[in-house]
């Protein structure tokens, strides 16, 4: 068997080297090139990086020369005057692609509009791709996300830096922002990153692990592609890997297309917009359309940036000089009080020079995508068969001495300061009817995120040697070596982007920090803030109305005392529950859930006379209490959460987090929710005073029922912490007039000292300008009231950290607070519980 398959070998490559003679005879006036060997032709000379070998070939050959990869011939272009013969003259003859195995499995068998044939699909493919996904409009409609990806890179960076400078690697940040950015244009998601789509964490990972195969298999070079007789054998098991891709990545995209298809995702993304094409010509918008479309993204539309975002950094650490130039452009055109936008961008010429240049030395597309000829054409005089591939070098093209006067490879951004308009003369996009059609996307990113980063930080080398420029293989052209510099948030930043990077949470324990540095009294740089209900609503005529309508009609004494009925029938529930099963013995109980039950119960009983928690929920629908429920929890993940935009009034444009618009669907639902039971009572014109939903804000509702639960599991979680204070509470619960209960008391002054559940309080805002400790206060700043820090004040109190001073026990209960306005314990507590005689004697009454 293997001597057969030998000799048929052996047979069909001698037929191949005859053919190939003949018609390398036969064919005249080819462009001149290295000699080339039966079988393989020139593939045995080509080194990676290929641009470079074929710069080092045009240096001997000429600027139009060819190779024969394997029986393929290759025509590779090194000039501008024939690149543009390509582009004009030859434009429609080239613009074909060569088929190899690569688009066959992970290009939808080459039908993707990057490596799609020329002819009525591509011209529909590219129709759909320029007007409406990556025309102006569409652009600017995905603006907000650009921005909120730029920004996030730049808080992250803030992080790092803002303790003077560190060490950071870029690499890996530029490309989790361009994925990001392109695959929330494209589905509304986010893939990468700490602060990923949470609810998506495993889809995430599947989609990394994805990608990061498709990228490296899209660059592998396959021998079968040239060399016909290869094809028949996988011998990488190349073939057999790209089938494995392709059904995974095929499989991930229809999930993502279904999931709109379903509604699940209701945005304005590429995807959905796509789908409702799909809807009015379901014959040209099928799914395989789609899925194409978003490959083509992916792949063209993610490391292409952020490539040349690295080379633009590495740059500029090697030139110190130009990074101090773009600095002060940005500082006169700019200043220091907003970060740069996208319209912006116009005004920084420097720094679009930057970025033309980065564009020049570093295309990231080299040797631009291949062409294919559909039929004879001439270039320069040679001829060019039918299906020859054509390769146009723009790394050397772009490196041309003739055309780039002024040392032509040295990093020199005022070359594109002449008048004669230089930029023209860049190919890093390609030209005629195949041209990039992302450019314009893909400059924006790039010059909006350069500006940024010399805006808000310092760079410098690592060490004084200079950053290595050595380029890596791979389709885009990458650096060998990942970039890594010397960070520092600017000084001059603390002010636009305030002081938030530094606010890790919990923030009433980072303030504390701050003020052990900077005194009792520090300031940070935010801005306005603004809200209307009554908790945070100015001082004023409405504030005051409000609070009056509060303290009279629903927190008076009086009221309070109506619905002493509600809140102790409540607490007996609670106490008969965890009595249930526990005269056994000790038995471990989950507190939290419980204590909520307990007060949202008895707020919402007060409200509007329903329970929505717990097996009996009197009078309300399952269905009205679940409802209640989800809002309830949706409230407490985002509605106490503290959001950037409220301070940074540029990051106020973004949906920073996407956060915003999560808000604003709870709060809809909320609203619904109360104004549904504001109906329920109108139509029966109740006028009980039991429940007045009317009166009550959710601000109440929030307030009421979250610190009363937290404040509880505090309580609790000292008392199992220190069981001398425990006993000592039992047993003066037995002795103590009842009506004082003054140790109780005691003990909850004591954990609303140590744990204040709201640690800084609400936040203060000067309407006018004051004096605080001698400091000047303009109007409108926020002031923060750091109770919990006061609460700690060794000069306030003796022991100041401690519950209690001696600690008995075995593992005590973790006691770190959570983050959040709010501060809740971090771990819910659970403890061991058994009911007392005293309640069995109850309930058996
Ligand atoms: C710095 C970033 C980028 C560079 C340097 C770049 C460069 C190129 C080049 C050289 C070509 C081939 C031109 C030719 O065949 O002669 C190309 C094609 C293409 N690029 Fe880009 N690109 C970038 C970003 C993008 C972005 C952001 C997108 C979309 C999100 C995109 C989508 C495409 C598509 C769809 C094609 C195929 C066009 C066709 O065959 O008709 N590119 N790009």
């Amino acid at each position: 068997m293997s001597i057969f398959l030998y000799l048929s070998l052996l047979t069909i490559s001698f037929l191949l080297t005859l053919k190939l003679l003949f018609k390398s005879r036969a064919l005249k006036n080819l462009p001149p090139g290295p000699p080339y060997l039966p079988l393989i032709g020139n593939l045995h000379q080509l080194k990676q990086p290929f641009h470079r070998a074929f710069y080092e070939l045009s240096r001997k050959y000429g600027k139009v020369f060819s190779l024969w990869f394997g029986s393929r011939l290759v025509v590779v272009v090194s000039s501008q005057t024939a690149a543009q013969e390509c582009f004009s003259k030859n434009d429609i003859v080239l613009a074909n692609r060569p088929h190899f195995l690569t688009g066959k499995y992970i290009g939808y068998n080459n039908t993707t509009l990057v490596l799609s044939p020329y002819g009525d699909h591509w011209r529909n493919l590219r129709r759909i791709a320029t007007l409406e996904v990556l025309s102006t409009h569409r652009i600017n409609s995905f603006l907000e996300i650009r921005r909120d990806e730029i920004m996030r890179l730049v808080q992250k960076l803030a992080q790092e830096c803002s303790n003077g400078f560190n060490k950071v690697e870029l690499r890996s940040k530029l490309s989790e922002m361009t994925f990001n950015t392109i695959m929330r244009m494209v589905s509304g998601k986010r893939y990468y990153g700490e602060d990923c789509d949470v609810t998506d964490v495993e889809e995430a990972r599947r989609f990394r692990a994805i990608t990061k195969e498709l990228v490296a298999l899209g660059g592998a070079n396959n021998p079968g592609d040239f060399i016909s007789v290869l094809r028949w054998f996988d011998f990488d098991g190349l073939e057999n890997k790209l089938k494995r891709i392709s059904k995974r990545i095929d499989s991930f995209l229809q999930g993502l297309i279904d999931e709109h298809r379903n509604g699940k995702r209701n945005t304005n993304t590429m995807i959905d917009h796509l789908l409702t094409q799909q809807q009015s010509h379901p014959e040209y918008y099928t799914d395989q359309i789609i899925k194409g479309l978003i490959m083509v993204m992916l792949l063209a539309g993610t490391d292409t940036s952020s490539v040349t975002l690295e080379w633009a950094m590495s740059n500029l650490l090697n030139h110190p000089e130009i990074l101090e130039r773009a600095r002060k452009e940005i500082d006169t055109k700019i200043g220091q009080d907003h970060l740069i936008d996208e319209s912006d961008i116009s005004k920084l010429n420097y720094l679009q020079n930057i970025v033309y240049e980065t564009f020049r030395l570093h295309p990231a597309a080299p040797l631009l995508v291949p062409h294919l000829s559909s039929e004879d054409c001439t270039l320069e005089g040679y001829k060019v068969p039918q299906n020859t591939i054509v390769l146009v070098n723009a790394w050397a093209i772009h490196r041309d001495p003739k055309l780039w006067s002024d040392d032509s490879t040295q990093f020199k951004p005022e070359r594109f300061e002449k008048e004669e308009g230089e930029a023209n003369n860049l190919l890093t996009f390609g030209m005629g009817r195949r041209a990039c059609p992302g450019a314009n996307l893909a400059q924006r990113t790039v010059t909006l995120t350069l500006g940024l980063l010399i805006q808000c930080f310092q760079w410098k080398r690592i060490t004084s040697q200079k950053i290595d420029m050595t380029e890596d293989k791979g389709l885009t052209m990458p650096k060998k070596i990942p970039l890594e510099t010397m960070c520092r948030l600017c000084d001059e930043q603390f002010a636009t982007i305030g002081n938030l990077h530094l606010l890790k949470p919990p923030v009433f324990r980072t303030f504390y920090a701050l003020s052990q540095k900077y005194g009792p009294i520090f300031s940070t740089k935010h801005l306005t803030y603004n809200n209307t209900v009554v908790i945070t609503s100015p001082y004023g005529d409405h504030w005051r109305n409000l609070r009056r309508i509060c303290s009279l009609e629903i927190l008076s004494t009086q009221r309070l005392n109506s619905f002493t009925g509600i809140r102790r029938d409540e607490t007996a529930r609670l106490v008969r529950s965890l009595s249930e099963g526990l005269c056994e013995g000790f038995t471990r109980v989950e507190v939290r859930s419980k204590l909520t039950e307990l007060t949202f119960n008895t707020i919402m009983r007060m409200v509007s006379g329903k329970r929505y928690y717990g097996e009996e929920c009197d009078g309300t629908s399952a269905e009205e209490a679940k409802k209640f429920r989800d809002v309830m929890d949706d409230m407490a993940k985002f509605g106490l959460s503290s959001n950037l935009g409220d301070f940074v009034p540029v990051v106020r444009l973004f949906d920073f987090s996407g956060d915003n618009r999560k808000l604003q669907i709870i709060g809809e639902k909320m609203d619904a929710l109360f104004q549904g039971l504001i109906d329920e009572h109108r139509s029966k014109k109740e006028s009980s005073n039991k429940s007045q939903p009317e009166y009550y804000t959710d601000q109440i509702i929030k307030g009421l029922i979250m610190t009363s639960a937290i404040t509880i599991e505090w309580a609790l979680s000292n008392l199992l912490n220190h069981p001398q204070v425990l006993e000592k509470a039992n047993r003066l619960l037995e002795e103590d007039d009842l009506t004082k209960l003054t140790y109780l008391h005691n003990i909850i002054s004591e954990t609303l000292r140590l744990y204040p559940a709201a640690p800084m309080l609400l936040p203060h805002l000067s309407a006018q300008d004051c004096t605080l400790g001698g400091y000047h206060v303009p109007r409108n700043t926020l002031v923060f009231v750091n109770a919990w820090a006061i609460h700690r004040d060794p000069d306030l109190w003796a022991q100041s950290s401690t519950f209690m001073p001696q600690r008995i026990g075995e593992e005590e209960v973790d006691m770190t607070e959570g983050h959040g306005t709010l501060m809740s314990k971090a771990i819910p507590l659970e403890a061991q519980c058994k009911a007392r005689p005293i309640i069995t004697k109850i309930f058996s009454q």
